[in-house]
């Protein structure tokens, strides 16, 4: 990459955008909101059971300016989803003035494993066990979203749950690949475990990207 574009990349002006696309939120608090999302390429958290491998090689993905993906993302919507990829793998303070500068609200799902850049109106967190959260964005996330692929982790899920603020809410989310083995005993933990909520990928059911 030149020096030029890979300086703008590290101010955070330029990102390597995977996709941008208009769609549901399909997961979490928000599930059913119209929003537009922004897949930021690059992450080295190497989760197995990923479900955008396609994400993880930033080389891959073309370096676009950011102020153009703003104005791309202000024709659709007044909400936008800042995801990736892992998108705290860059400087988001950029990309996220420019979005409010347009009075648009800003949504991000991350795993933490990198410092909490830019301005949220909205933080999901999901943390993954092999690369955990920086410590400052327990008490600033907004949801907790553990996904649950195997027994393990719902001992991991209440683990997280000691980290966040009062007010966060959680929720337990299927593996995609193991949901049907796993849905009845989310479905069990979440009875015997009120404070926890479902989440389920519906954009998956809805046949939506
Ligand atoms: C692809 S990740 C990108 C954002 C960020 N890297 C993260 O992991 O939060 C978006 C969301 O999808 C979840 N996810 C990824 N693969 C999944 C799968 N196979 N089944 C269920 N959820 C999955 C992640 O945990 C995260 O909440
Ligand atoms: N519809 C839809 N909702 C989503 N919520 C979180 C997603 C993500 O990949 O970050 C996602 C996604 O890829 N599609
Ligand atoms: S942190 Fe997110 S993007 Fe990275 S491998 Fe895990 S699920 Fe995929
Ligand atoms: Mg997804």
């Amino acid at each position: 990459m030149k020096k030029e574009i890979q300086d703008l990349v590290n101010q955070g002006k330029m990102l390597p955008l995977m996709e941008a696309f208009y769609t549901i939120q399909g997961e979490g608090f928000h599930k059913g909101t119209a929003a537009y999302f922004i897949r930021v390429g690059g992450c080295d958290v190497g989760c197995h059971w990923c479900d955008v491998k396609e994400s993880w090689n930033p080389d891959i993905h073309p370096p676009t300016s950011a102020d153009d993906i703003v104005n791309e993302a202000a024709k659709y919507s007044d909400t936008i989803v800042i995801t990736g990829g892992e998108p705290l793998t860059w400087d988001m303070t950029y990309l996220t003035n420019k979005l409010k500068e347009k009075a648009l609200k800003i949504h991000i799902e991350t795993s933490g494993a990198y410092p909490l850049t830019g301005v949220w109106d909205w933080i999901c967190l999901s943390p993954k066990k092999i690369k955990l959260p920086q410590t400052e964005i327990y008490s600033k996330a907004h949801e907790l979203k553990v996904i649950v692929y195997n027994n393990s982790d719902f001992q991991f899920a209440e683990e997280q749950a000691t980290q966040v603020n009062g007010n966060c809410i959680l929720y337990l989310q299927p593996e995609w690949s193991k949901r049907e083995k796993m849905m009845p005993l989310i479905v069990d933990y979440v009875m015997k475990n009120p404070k926890w909520r479902i989440s389920l990928q519906t954009h998956k059911y809805l046949n939506i990207p």
